[in-house]
């Protein structure tokens, strides 16, 4: 090769190296600097920009909202929804998609990625646009919650819900997805790591590493309480109580048609509306199985989020009743119809497939560090005009929605580059 080739071609490549580091540190400084505070004088709850008018029938208690039965309700259109980690929230995030673009909502999104600078508390100033007074409709993005914040940045009438999973499973689902980026897990050795752990969670915890959130108690976390709290301390009560008092509607991932039936109504939506794939679900392989023992021991492990669990599970038995057993087993099972029918319109084979069985980039979801663990969906290749819209939303990954819906997404972008490059 020519001296003169040789030469260009190192500058190209250190070139390509230079602007990947640069970016990278980029990257690197974005996560680590939280936003720039806008310092704002205190403002009222704006007020709602909904295209019509919501009647404010909503009890403190979150209570069925349907009214005396005949009477119709209009569809409550300014929501919070607090989006946990590793609790079907990916599903439940694609059915506010498309409940605001049906509706033509604005969304409160974050800048540059998909989240709200998580771990980071929440801030108002950290979604898109937001000007004092300026309204919203729906704020549904990770975030750590901050309760203040949020509700200074909605309608006064906002209906607040969220979801909960049983902290031993969850605890599994995100030991497997967060492994790589959670130090404190890498020096676990053995086949069966989760076990590993779990025989001596202490050995390898430590509450200051980095990312260590995700290995216990997440939920508390996630919902903007100290995960490292002693799980006798008076406050765990108060603070189980507060959340309470804050969201109208906690769902279960155990009980999802059932959570859903209940969302419907406290928002007066249509069944329609609660239509869903699973999304975010991974393949068998790789979920870890929990025994008895195994079971138990994550439980202890996550004991404050087991309070939470527990606590939670109780008023939404209560919530069903309240809405009618036989009802809520009918409308499951009318939700379950119709689930299954766009299945067998929109999905090609009918079920989920491995990444590497992905067709279309669109349709490929985010991946855990190092893995390709997390199933998506091929559209079919036939669907009938009428359900072809739908049947691409219902099935679109959360990044890739977030896009469509004209969010800038620059650092997650960057991100899934550098992991492209490096082969991540
Ligand atoms: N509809 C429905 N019913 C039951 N379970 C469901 C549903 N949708 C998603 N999932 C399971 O939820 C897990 C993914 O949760 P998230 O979407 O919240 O994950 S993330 O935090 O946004 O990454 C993931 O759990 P694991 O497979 O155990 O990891 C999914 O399988």
């Amino acid at each position: 090769m020519l001296p003169q080739r040789k030469n260009w071609k190192s500058m190209g490549k250190g070139l390509v190296l230079g602007t990947l580091l640069t970016s990278f540190m980029l990257l690197l400084y974005s996560y680590a600097v939280p936003p720039l505070q806008v310092s704002v004088t205190e403002i009222p709850i704006p007020y709602s920009c909904s295209s019509y008018r919501t009647r404010a029938r909503l009890s403190a208690s979150g209570n069925s909202t349907q009214g005396s039965p005949g009477e119709k309700c209009l569809p409550r259109l300014n929501i919070m929804f607090m989006k946990t980690h590793k609790t079907a929230s990916s599903t439940l995030l694609n059915i506010l998609f498309r409940f605001g673009e049906k509706h033509r909502l604005k969304f409160a999104f974050p800048n540059g990625r998909s989240d709200f600078y998580y771990p980071s508390f929440f801030d108002r100033n950290q979604v898109k646009n937001y000007q004092p007074g300026v309204c919203f409709n729906i704020i549904c993005n990770h975030m750590r919650f901050q309760y203040e914040e949020v509700r200074k940045l909605l309608p006064a009438d906002a209906v607040f819900v969220t979801v909960l999973r049983d902290p031993a499973y969850l605890f599994e689902s995100s030991f497997h997805y967060f492994g790589g980026i959670i130090p404190l897990t890498w020096k676990v050795l053995g086949d069966d790591k989760l076990a590993e752990f779990l025989r001596d969670p202490w050995h390898y915890y430590d509450p200051k590493g980095y990312n260590a959130h995700y290995l216990q108690n997440l939920l508390f976390f996630d919902l903007g309480y100290d995960n490292n709290l002693d799980p006798n301390s008076p406050l765990v009560e108060q603070y189980i109580r507060e959340i309470d008092g804050r969201f109208h509607l906690v769902m279960l991932l155990e009980y999802f048609d059932e959570s859903l039936v209940l969302l419907k109504d406290l928002l007066c939506w249509e069944l329609e509306d609660i239509l869903y794939f699973k999304l975010n679900a991974r393949k068998g392989s790789t979920v870890s199985r929990l025994t008895d023992d195994l079971y138990q021991k994550a439980t202890a492990w996550n004991l404050l989020d087991s309070k939470l669990y527990q606590h939670f599970n109780t008023t939404f038995w209560r919530k069903v009743e309240a809405y009618g057993t036989a009802r809520m087993a009918r409308d499951v099972t009318r939700l379950n119809e119709e689930n299954e029918k766009m299945k067998s319109i929109c999905i090609d084979g009918g079920r989920p497939v491995d990444a590497n069985a992905i067709q279309e980039s669109a349709m490929q979801p985010w991946q855990p560090l190092g893995e390709k663990s997390i199933l998506g969906y091929n559209l079919k290749k036939k669907i009938h005009k009428k359900h072809r819209k739908l049947c691409r939303k219902m099935l679109t990954p959360e990044i890739q929605y977030l896009s469509d819906l004209g969010v800038n997404l620059w650092i997650t972008k960057l991100w899934s580059w550098v992991r492209v490059f490096l082969k991540w």
